[in-house]
């Protein structure tokens, strides 16, 4: 925004504030309806109109942002395709922005699923179909060199999180190249409407260094590079120059949160960032919180400890060794030593039991540490037999890999096991809840990675819990910006868990519900966040200063506000900076 002198201010002041009316500032009416900041529709009200030079141009009718919402919610509800209720909630925002965040706050239930899985994923599968300018800033491999001066022209200034992708591994779908931009849209949306983070604020970005999926990239409407994805050196000098930009530009504070890069990049790379960058991956840390929330309830109903169980994953990628890492540390703390907390760990990948001595060969470093020491074993069936776990996860994208004789025989061995079926959308889950139940005859704990409807089965309703990254990482994001914290330590993430999991209450056990009601998101992101701020303050990794005397009040006060008349507060504030 330009800088004004103290005079020119006064004189393009038009300050009239009567009743509800709000009108301030040298924005014009029409630049106020095509703006989705400032937009009201019909809820700006007749003096207003006038006032603005917009009479005329609305129908005479106001509404209050309250009628809005359930007017726009009845036509949401007219759509019949999932694709174009994404697509209607998409070009909402677009249009009007406090709308759409009133709408998801006020029917978070019904419309969460159509910004976010599962409806995303039929985005990325259909992207060019749902383009919409500007939603994600595009910065190509062919910007090396230049990568802060892209950063540059994106249109807000005051930028604190970013959620980043190279397209590299989308949900259970693979190498998706620039395709995957719905991706970080999806998450970043999600930050305001569970955790109130100020969608200026936001920034979601897709990184297009190529796509190895010939499929995906000879597609005429592909819209990304036509090019293979580079080497390992020239990918990283890319990325190292990305972040670099990302402090030059707004400072290093600004928070990274990398979603679905591939596997060997995803680990290098949080390796490599995670001390240095205010930065996380949420395949891997932010899988890992809310697993071992459902972990804990599921040892809770069961009236067992963690120790006493046995955890089999299904797949040893991101999200896989993203829980048996958090797992190995709440094990620890138990009490265990390294070798019991990892002797209660298996992974198994597509080639059967992570072990030292398979004929396979080479483990990755990351999957070295949870490598058994003993003979190959390649089924999964034959991994249960011998293990014996009872908790089974399976975050694989192996569509059905959960087998009748696989779920049989964790029925056979646990009166109560726990299966979780993560992986995402649910065309690539390990099973269904309805198989889960089938086959263990209702004995199983069960979790999804999408949200699902109850299931009926033998005359009893049982609500399936959704274990997906939403219940943590908007919390997670607004505690680390409301503090700016300096890094994201282990600890952080262990709060983030320990939070989720105390709000489970007794009733949600009784109906075998693993984590809060989906109804529950939007406080369990506030908790996070103050739990978050709290943690940091306490070690010493909040940068912004002085410590808050009242934390709960802190993390609100920075948090949006749905009201239209906050738009044109906000950006008083700014324009008097
Ligand atoms: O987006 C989701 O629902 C979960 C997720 O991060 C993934 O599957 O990569
Ligand atoms: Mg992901």
């Amino acid at each position: 925004m330009p800088k004004k002198s103290k005079k020119q201010k006064k004189q393009n002041e038009v300050n009239f504030t009567g009743g509800d009316m709000y009108v301030q500032g040298e924005i014009s009416g029409l630049m106020r309806l095509k703006d989705k900041f400032f937009n009201k529709d019909t809820a700006f009200t007749i003096e207003e109109r006038q006032l603005l030079g917009i009479h005329g141009l609305l129908p005479p009718v106001v509404r209050t942002i309250e009628d809005q919402v359930e007017l726009c919610f009845m036509q949401f509800l007219d759509i019949d395709e999932d694709l174009m209720r994404y697509c209607y909630l998409i070009r909402l925002a677009a249009r009007n922005e406090r709308l759409f965040y009133k709408l998801l706050a006020t029917h978070g239930d019904k419309c969460l699923p159509y910004v976010y899985t599962p409806t995303v994923a039929l985005a990325t599968l259909h992207a060019p179909y749902v383009f919409q300018f500007p939603v994600v800033l595009f910065i190509t491999i062919e910007d090396k060199g230049h990568v802060y001066n892209v950063l540059k022209n994106w249109p807000q200034p005051d930028v604190r999180a970013i959620c980043v992708t190279d397209g590299g591994r989308i949900l259970g779908f693979g190498d998706m190249g620039l395709h995957g931009y719905p991706i970080p849209k999806g998450k970043a949306t999600l930050y305001t409407a569970l955790a109130g983070v100020r969608p200026h604020y936001c920034l979601p970005i897709c990184l297009d260094v190529g796509c190895n999926n010939s499929e995906v990239r000879e597609d005429p409407l592909y819209m990304g590079l036509k090019r293979k994805r580079p080497a390992r050196a020239e990918y990283d000098e890319f990325v190292d120059e990305f972040m670099e930009a990302v402090v030059s530009r707004y400072g290093p504070n600004c928070l990274v949160h990398f979603e679905d890069i591939g596997n060997t990049d995803a680990f290098r790379l949080l390796t490599k960032y995670r001390f240095k960058y205010t930065m996380f991956n949420d395949d891997i840390q932010g899988a890992g919180v809310v697993a071992l929330a459902a972990i804990a309830s599921a040892a809770n109903i069961s009236n067992t400890k963690l120790e006493d169980h046995r955890v089999l994953f299904q797949g040893a990628g991101e999200a896989a060794l993203g829980i048996a890492n958090i797992l190995f540390i709440a094990l620890k703390t138990e009490g265990l030593d390294d070798n019991e907390a990892r002797s209660r760990i298996w992974l198994r990948d597509s080639k059967g039991l992570v072990a030292y001595n398979r004929p396979q060969g080479h483990l990755s470093e990351y999957k070295l540490a949870f490598a058994r020491k003993r003979a190959a074993i390649e089924k999964l069936e034959d991994c249960v037999r011998e293990f014996k776990p009872t908790i089974l996860i399976g975050v694989s994208a192996q569509h059905g890999s959960f087998s009748r004789e696989v779920l049989e025989l964790m029925a056979l061995y646990n009166k109560r096991p726990i299966i979780f079926a993560m992986s995402n959308p649910p065309s690539k889950a390990e099973c269904t809840a309805e198989a889960a139940f089938t086959h263990t005859r209702g004995k199983c704990l069960f979790a999804s990675g999408s949200p699902s409807p109850p299931l009926v089965y033998a005359g009893e309703t049982y609500h399936i819990t959704q274990v997906n990254s939403l219940y943590g990482f908007p919390g997670i994001v607004m505690g680390a910006i409301a503090c700016c914290i300096s890094h994201l330590t282990p600890g952080v993430f262990i709060v983030a868990s320990h939070t989720i999991s105390s709000l489970c209450t007794d009733d949600d056990y009784h109906q075998c519900r693993l984590l809060p009601p989906l109804n529950k998101l939007t406080l369990c992101a506030f908790e996070i966040a103050c739990n978050v701020v709290e943690y940091a303050y306490k070690n010493n990794l909040a940068r912004r200063k002085p410590d808050p005397i009242d934390i709960r009040a802190f993390v609100k006060h920075q948090m949006y506000d749905l009201n239209y008349e906050a738009a044109i507060k906000t950006w008083l504030q700014e324009y008097e900076k």
